[in-house]
């Protein structure tokens, strides 16, 4: 079945149903040239954001599976749930209910899935 992408403009990507507006802008969504660059500028503080987002989320799964592995190879368990819960909670109380779904997948990065 064919799915109808659109732009937020309702042109849809690439027909050149958009004119002027998909043609000047570039990608920054916008043909005003001051606008756009400043939306070029925000873009690239995103970027190195989503850059240390990504690191950081390695470096913490890399260190979650090195305390996995530490205990268990001492006789420990291979999770710890009331640390766990911590967790959950430290991100709800700062993000909400999204903060949560993003500790559940950063708690499965790590240890793995339940
Ligand atoms: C990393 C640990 O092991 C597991 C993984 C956790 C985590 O990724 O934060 C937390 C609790 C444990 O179930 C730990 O106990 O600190």
């Amino acid at each position: 079945m064919m799915t109808d992408v659109r732009e937020q403009n309702g042109a849809r990507p690439g027909s050149g149903e958009a004119g002027a507006t998909e043609a000047a802008d570039g990608q920054t969504g916008t043909a005003e040239p001051v606008a756009s660059a400043r939306i070029t500028e925000i873009r690239e503080r995103i970027d190195e954001i989503d850059r240390a987002l990504i690191g950081l989320w390695q470096e913490r799964a890399a260190l979650s599976r090195e305390v996995g592995a530490t205990r268990m190879a001492s006789g420990g368990t291979r999770l710890v749930l009331s640390r766990e819960q911590e967790i959950l909670e430290r991100f709800r109380a700062a993000l909400g209910a999204d903060g949560t779904s993003l500790a559940l997948l950063l708690l499965r990065a790590g240890r793995g899935p339940l």
